[in-house]
């Protein structure tokens, strides 16, 4: 990205959260720039007035300007502040919402998996709140700066011209080396986030309660803090370094600074002994020296600044203008309402071309109304095959039709909308009951009635109403303090197997959906519970078309069609009494698990 390009998006950023207020700062900006000049010639024309014992009017009417210029001076900073800080507050939720809309728009999980794109979004969400300022405000004092170094200049030049050409190449060294640092910054910053997400991540550990367990358990304390430590003892030894590199130049420059500064006086209190200058000139001249290289270095920090700013926000924008990972299809076809059936043709699907197929040419049909289940060995790619349905992942070959119509071809979102699905790796909010439930179907959030029937249906609406405020009861996983813990209004924690039941419920929001699908839903759930959880669900799903996944073969053995996954492909199907007649790995699997029980009751 050029210069300019990044300077076009903190431009279009203002003026984006406010065409008035971006008005206000370029008018305080330039009134800023102007103030020091007109300070040095008020300055000059006093002293030359004095100087000449003329008239009081010269003097005074400059007295007035300096008295108007240092009450415009006081004051303009600190209105300037003022002004800004308000684009400021805007930018942060224009950009919120933007990075918000932006990743909510990404409709695959590839993106959430490649760590790099990670580490940009969390960059991006940095940049909203540590890099408009510099990238906006520190731009504009940039300007405020480069006006009044260009009025300083100018004065300097009139009354020495070399003076004002060393000026400048003083400060052109210093000021490519400062762009230098701040390019180096943004590297490091790009480099240290991936250390600092390892960090973070470790750190969580701390306050994880599922980890802090096995981390007792293991003996693994000082496991993690080493790793921890080792990963800051990077990201420190690199700021370190940053450190000194910016003392280095910053300690130049100030040198610099005084050497021409001490040189330009000698230079014109020689030229005013052969009244080559008057005192006005010389007293101008020190002040234009003195204020050329305060606005000198300040230019060169608040680019610098700005630099990093608009570097830091170029994730952002990056993250903002990502083209969609599902683009929509040209001539969107219709889905239309499931009435034949879903069929799976040749699917071929890896996670990463480096990494092993997981289906392998797999063909299946779920017709519509049947209640289809899927087994297989762990990793056998049953919640791949699901998040394919969902096009959370698209096939490397083959397809899916619904109906006879490729669901690449329609929108996703319309897709998504035919589906109720439970994820193994179901979310626990923290939100109400009612809200925890009620969101698997926006449009019902405030329907206490269906909320109700769905959370009776999955089993959990005894419990709900064991709580302290019902289904108003606030669930969470996280207090913040201990004492939190015995006040019901921060929340109460469920346990492993409720938290299931609560997902299930908010799947069954959706039961008016044409495909169900429950990836182990009894997984959490004790014997009993699980018994008539799966009783309930299949009483559910008789007559609507789903897919109910699970490792509890007695579970699925009521579906109309049971497919098994083996090696990326269906190695059996057929209802529960076929695959047993068949004697293959259903029914050593089945077998198996009922030797287990079989045992388990007589031993
Ligand atoms: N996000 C991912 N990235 C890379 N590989 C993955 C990912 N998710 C799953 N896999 C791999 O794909 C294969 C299939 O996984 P999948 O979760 O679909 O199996 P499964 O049949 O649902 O297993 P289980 O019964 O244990 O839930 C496994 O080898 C797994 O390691």
């Amino acid at each position: 990205m050029t210069v300019w390009s990044r300077l076009r998006i903190a431009w279009q950023l203002c003026w984006a959260t406010g065409r008035g207020l971006t008005l206000v700062q370029v008018g305080l900006t330039l009134i800023g720039g102007f103030l020091a000049s007109a300070v040095t010639w008020a300055t000059k024309f006093m002293m030359d007035g004095l100087a000449e014992h003329g008239p009081a009017r010269q003097p005074m009417i400059a007295v007035s300007v300096l008295a108007v210029a240092g009450l415009i001076g006081a004051c303009e900073p600190r209105v300037a502040e003022y002004v800004r800080a308000e684009p400021n507050r805007r930018a942060y939720l224009l950009m919120n919402d933007r990075l918000f809309t932006a990743v909510g728009e990404f409709q695959g999980l590839e993106r959430f998996e490649d760590p790099r794109l990670l580490d940009r979004i969390r960059s991006a969400q940095q940049s909203t709140s540590n890099a408009v300022a510099p990238a906006t405000t520190g731009l504009f004092s940039a300007v405020r700066d480069l006006v009044s170094l260009a009025g300083l200049l100018a004065t300097v030049y009139l009354l020495a011209p070399a003076m004002a050409l060393i000026l400048v190449l003083s400060a052109v060294p210093v000021f490519f080396a400062q762009l230098s640092l701040s390019r180096r910054f943004a590297g490091m910053l790009d480099t240290m986030s991936a250390s600092s997400r390892r960090q973070f991540q470790l750190s969580a550990l701390n306050s994880d309660v599922r980890a802090v367990k096995e981390i007792r358990l293991f003996g693994l304390v000082d496991f993690f803090r080493e790793r921890v430590l080792s990963a800051i003892v990077a990201t420190n030894h690199a700021q370190r370094d940053l450190d000194r590199r910016q003392l280095r130049v910053q300690a130049t420059l100030a040198a610099l600074g005084s050497v021409i500064g001490a040189g330009g006086l000698a230079w014109a209190v020689y030229a005013a002994s052969r009244e080559r200058l008057s005192i006005g000139d010389v007293s101008a001249f020190v002040t234009a020296v003195a204020a050329t290289q305060a606005a000198l270095s300040g230019l060169v920090t608040k680019i610098s600044g700005a630099h990093r700013g608009l570097l830091q926000l170029e994730h952002y924008v990056r993250v903002v203008n990502m083209p969609p990972d599902r683009p929509a299809p040209a001539l969107p076809a219709i889905l239309p309402t499931l009435t034949s059936g879903i069929e799976l043709v040749d699917l071929w699907f890896r996670y990463d071309e480096s990494q092993p197929w997981v289906l392998r040419g797999l063909d299946a049909r779920i017709t519509c109304g049947e209640s289809v289940a899927l087994v297989g060995r762990n990793g056998a790619g049953k919640s791949t095959l699901i998040k394919l349905l969902c096009r959370f992942y698209e096939p490397e070959r083959g397809a899916i039709r619904w109906d006879g119509v490729d669901i690449r071809d329609v929108p996703i979102t319309e897709l998504r909308r035919r589906l109720g699905v439970l994820f193994q790796d179901f979310m626990e909010y923290d939100l109400t009951v009612a809200e925890n439930i009620g969101i698997g179907e926006l449009s019902a959030l405030s329907d206490r009635d269906r909320i109700a029937r769905a959370a009776a249906e999955a089993g959990v609406s005894e419990k709900i109403e064991t709580l302290p405020h019902g289904y108003d009861t606030m669930l969470s996983r996280i207090f913040f303090k201990e004492t939190d813990k015995k006040d019901a209004k921060h929340g109460v924690t469920l346990s492993g197997g409720q938290w299931q039941r609560i997902a299930i419920a908010r799947t069954l929001m959706r039961d008016d959906r044409e495909l169900l699908i429950l990836d182990e839903p009894g997984s959490g759930l004790d014997a009993e519970a699980e018994h008539r959880i799966h009783r309930r669900l299949e009483a559910h799903r008789t007559g609507r078309t789903s897919v109910l996944v699970s490792h509890r073969l007695g579970a699925v053995r009521d579906a109309d069609r049971i497919l098994v996954l083996d090696e990326g492909r269906i190695a059996e199907e057929g209802t529960h009494a076929s695959l047993m007649a068949l004697n293959g790995q259903y029914a050593h699997m089945f077998t198996l698990q009922a030797e287990g029980y079989a045992t388990a009751g007589t031993g």
